[in-house]
């Protein structure tokens, strides 16, 4: 289906719920997280849909929110972060998703092992995001990588009684609490406006959660090649993922 008849699709439910992923679907994925930015014309489109009439936009990404934030400066617009951890509400509230009564993990300790086994090596490029750590490794021969992964592994299983869990996402391995995943973020928003048409569009492993809190009536859109979920609809890019948001402007 052509990003045009989607938008056509997604505007013949009335109400609808708009939520995707960052990376990989807004922008292409880049060698450095750093390097994937929305570019002026995101942000525009961005800017005019969460002014349109019945339609709520919300941004689902294993980033911080506070990383989410400042690519993503558009008012209006609800962000969700660290894999649907913790949601920013336009009026800058910041709702935790995380159930009450959970243990608190070391995750400076957690960080300072991931800082140990990667010291020294290039490529590796870790990121502390508080309440997760990630160990990119898209710039480092497979098989050093793969020592080190399962280094980093074999050093984390005195920290699983914490409730800790892995996530291998695109060329990244991350640690985050367990029970934690998009699909909290999908069924906040959908209990937020429980008439819209939910759409949800993703490329990433980690997107299946969100994929799969959605209702029989929502719309999964898979995005890229590398999600092996079955969903009803696809877009071949991100690129095409900005046409379909030109089309619903
Ligand atoms: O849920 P997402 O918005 O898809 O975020 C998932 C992770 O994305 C980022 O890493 C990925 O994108 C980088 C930039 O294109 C790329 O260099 C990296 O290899 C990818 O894994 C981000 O840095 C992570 O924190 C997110 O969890």
């Amino acid at each position: 289906m052509s990003p045009n008849q989607l938008a056509a699709k997604i505007r013949a439910g009335g109400e609808v719920l708009l939520m995707c992923d960052y990376d990989g679907t807004l922008v292409p994925l880049a060698p450095h997280p750093s390097l994937a930015q929305p570019g002026p014309h995101l942000l525009d489109l961005l800017r005019r849909l969460v002014m349109r009439p019945h339609l709520h936009m919300a941004v689902i990404s294993g980033r911080s929110l506070d990383e989410l934030r400042e690519l993503l400066p558009v008012a209006g617009l609800y962000l969700a972060g660290l894999h649907g951890a913790y949601v920013l509400t336009p009026d800058k509230r910041v709702v935790s998703l995380i159930p009450s009564g959970k243990e608190k993990i070391p995750w400076a300790e957690i960080f300072k092992l991931a800082q140990k086994l990667t010291a020294g090596l290039p490529g590796f490029y870790l990121e502390n995001k508080g309440e997760a750590v990630a160990i990119h490794y898209r710039l480092v021969p497979p098989k050093t990588a793969a020592s080190v992964l399962h280094e980093f592994r074999r050093s984390m299983e005195p920290y699983h009684i914490f409730g800790i869990e892995f996530l291998e996402g695109n060329k990244v391995l991350e640690v985050r609490r367990r029970g934690i995943n998009k699909g909290l973020a999908v069924t906040y928003f959908i209990k937020k406006w429980p008439r819209a048409l939910p759409v949800y569009l993703g490329d990433d492993k980690t997107d299946a959660d969100a994929f799969s809190a959605l209702p029989p009536n929502g719309l999964a859109v898979r995005v890229g090649n590398v999600l092996t979920t079955e969903t009803p609809y696809f877009l071949p890019s991100a690129k095409e993922v900005v046409e379909l948001l030109a089309h619903l402007v």
